[in-house]
């Protein structure tokens, strides 16, 4: 399995933590960053996708003010991330741009991934970028977080924006040549998992706390990671980043490391954000027809609805119901209730002659539509 599953991954979320970017907190480490650049450089010509999720602001920015010690004052830290993301972005546009990709900066709160509307925002320009072949740097938004800054949580990022766009692969580059059995650092005789089901509890036990003193998550949260970014059915490889090619390596199949492999059915990341996120704010009654199209997979037509119940904005999330009262399907609708109203038993070619405007011919496209 191991050697198959990253090989057919197209697009990667690689996170990078603090201890590598930094050299054990030594300073940006800019062979590291030039090498990972010349890798994602070489992955992007091979026609894949790469967003990168660094860590390191604090500890460059700890440099830069000659703090030896990680200050304990939050506001310290976040001043000290403020300082070291200047230097983190130069380095990597400097080293992207010999390759001849662009970056650019994203910085994100575990929030804005949970708020419907920055999510999507956030989705689409991450698309985007992508799309225009611009290389993501990402990095939490340690100004406006607290949590975060604490907890030093640049893996849960990483998984959440798996999820976000839907990526096929997170690799969490670290100090370690993967996950062992138990802390290397303490424990001599630890062995290296080579693969394992992302989301097996055993896994939790053999993550040590602490990390390594520069980063802060340690393995149990690239663990946690693993199973989130499984439940949109990414892969997780957690290995050295410090292995010669070790992208290069992983994105061809080759096992290094430890591979924490999704077994869930992939679920569409924007599917699974609204199963989880969002609360119901209307009801749509569907006609026999409509349910039956929901069923083999298509977007829901106005013509399908026989009454909307609710008031709510347009991208608001409603439930389908059967014309029996059966919950079929939920999703964010591309119309208010108002408007849904009007639309409601139309051919969708009516749509703009009824409201003025029509924004999509369905009123629940099957993208944000999940089946029960
Ligand atoms: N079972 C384990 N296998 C490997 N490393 C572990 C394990 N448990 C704890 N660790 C620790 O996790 C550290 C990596 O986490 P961390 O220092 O937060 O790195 P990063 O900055 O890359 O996120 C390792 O250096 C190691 O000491
Ligand atoms: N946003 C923080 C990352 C927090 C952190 O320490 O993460 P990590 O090194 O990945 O455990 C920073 O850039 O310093």
């Amino acid at each position: 399995m191991s050697t198959t599953c990253l090989a057919a991954a197209k697009r990667f979320i690689v996170k990078v933590g603090s201890t590598l970017v930094t050299n054990n907190g030594q300073g940006l480490d800019l062979n590291a960053i030039s090498e990972w650049a010349r890798q994602v450089a070489q992955l992007r010509q091979e026609g894949k996708e790469v967003l990168l999720v660094s860590s390191g602001a604090i500890a460059f920015g700890m440099q830069r003010l000659g703090w030896r010690q990680r200050p304990k004052a939050v506001h310290e830290l976040q001043a000290c991330a403020a300082i070291g993301q200047m230097g983190l972005v130069q380095v990597y546009e400097n080293a992207f741009v010999r390759h001849g990709l662009a970056t650019a900066q994203i910085l994100l709160t575990h929030e804005d991934l949970a708020d419907r509307k920055r999510y999507l925002n956030a989705r689409a320009t991450l698309t985007a970028l992508l799309a225009l072949g611009v290389v993501p740097i990402i990095n939490e938004n340690d100004t406006v977080v607290t949590d975060e800054i604490k907890f030093g949580d640049n893996d849960t990022l990483g998984a959440l924006v798996a999820n976000l766009i839907d990526a096929d692969a997170l690799i969490i580059l670290t100090d370690q040549q993967g996950l062992y059995t138990a802390d290397p650092r303490h424990d001599p005789n630890a062995t290296l998992v080579s693969e394992a089901h992302a989301g097996d509890p055993a896994l939790e036990t053999m993550a040590g706390g602490a990390g390594s003193g520069i980063g802060k998550g340690g393995m149990i949260t690239k663990i946690l990671a693993a199973k989130r970014a499984a439940s949109s059915g990414a892969h997780t490889a957690i290995a050295s980043g410090r292995e010669k090619d070790v992208m290069l390596r992983l994105a061809r199949g080759e096992a290094l490391g430890t591979l924490l492999v999704s077994g869930t059915p992939t679920l569409n990341a924007r599917k699974q954000w609204i199963a989880d996120h969002l609360q119901v704010s209307g009801r749509l009654i569907l006609d026999a027809g409509a349910v039956k199209a929901l069923s083999a997979g298509k977007s829901l037509l106005p013509v399908g609805v026989v009454d909307v119940q609710g008031e709510f904005e347009r991208g608001a999330l409603v439930i389908c119901l059967s014309p029996e009262g059966k919950e079929i399907a939920r999703g964010l609708i591309n119309y208010s209730s108002g408007d849904a109203r009007r639309i409601a038993r139309h051919a969708s070619a009516d749509i703009e002659a009824l409201l003025g405007y029509e924004y999509e011919a369905e009123i629940i496209h099957r993208d944000n539509l999940m089946t029960r």
